[in-house]
């Protein structure tokens, strides 16, 4: 029995990401998604809350074929420690999956094995470029699977992203 552990902050879970999960779910018989900056929304960078992008995975996942645990992480202040506050709160797991290069190192330290993945289609399925589609009402809903789609409408998300990003909320 193998169980992965794939981290994002998901601001929004596009198809990307879902790329990534589908390979994953080859290679793993269940998989946690955390969900990271749990605690962060509201802003350019993090509009959704962690619940918001709970829904967004859990539906979107709904029809891949492996059993989730879809998990809120908190950023914490000390890189050091975060290893165990992700274990702290997560079913327990035998391979982390990411490509953020901190993440990497800092499960590599901790003596835990980390598997990249290739970057699908990167020149749009990346959070930022959605979400500057989002601000300026271009096209963004064939970057993310349906079932996120209509959660964003659900929490009228398109609204509260022009909101906040006409902030200095950062
Ligand atoms: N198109 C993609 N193909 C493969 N992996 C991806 C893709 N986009 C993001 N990832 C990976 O998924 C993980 C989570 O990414 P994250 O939630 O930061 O999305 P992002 O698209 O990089 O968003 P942002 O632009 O908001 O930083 C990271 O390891 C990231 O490298
Ligand atoms: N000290 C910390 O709280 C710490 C350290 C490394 C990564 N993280 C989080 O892990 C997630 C990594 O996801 P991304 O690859 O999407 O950036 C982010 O939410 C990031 O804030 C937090």
């Amino acid at each position: 029995m193998t169980r992965g552990f794939y981290i994002g902050r998901f601001q929004p879970y596009h198809e990307g990401h879902h790329r990534v999960v589908e390979a994953i779910s080859d290679e793993v018989d269940e998989l946690v998604v955390g969900v990271g900056s749990g605690d962060k929304s509201h802003s350019t960078r993090n509009p959704f809350t962690a619940g918001e992008r709970v829904m967004m995975i859990t539906k979107a996942l709904v029809d891949v074929d492996v059993v989730t645990y879809v998990v809120p992480i908190e950023d914490i202040n000390r890189n050091a420690v975060w290893v165990s506050h992700v274990q702290s709160m997560t079913p327990k797991f035998d391979v982390a999956y990411s490509n953020n290069p901190l993440v990497i190192r800092l499960f590599g330290e901790a003596g835990v094995e980390v598997r990249q993945s290739p970057m699908f289609e990167r020149d749009v399925l990346e959070g930022t470029e959605i979400r500057n589609r989002m601000v300026q009402d271009e096209d963004w809903r064939e970057l993310v699977p349906d079932p996120v789609a209509g959660v964003i409408d659900e929490i009228d998300g398109i609204e509260r992203i022009r909101q906040v990003s006409d902030t200095d909320a950062g």
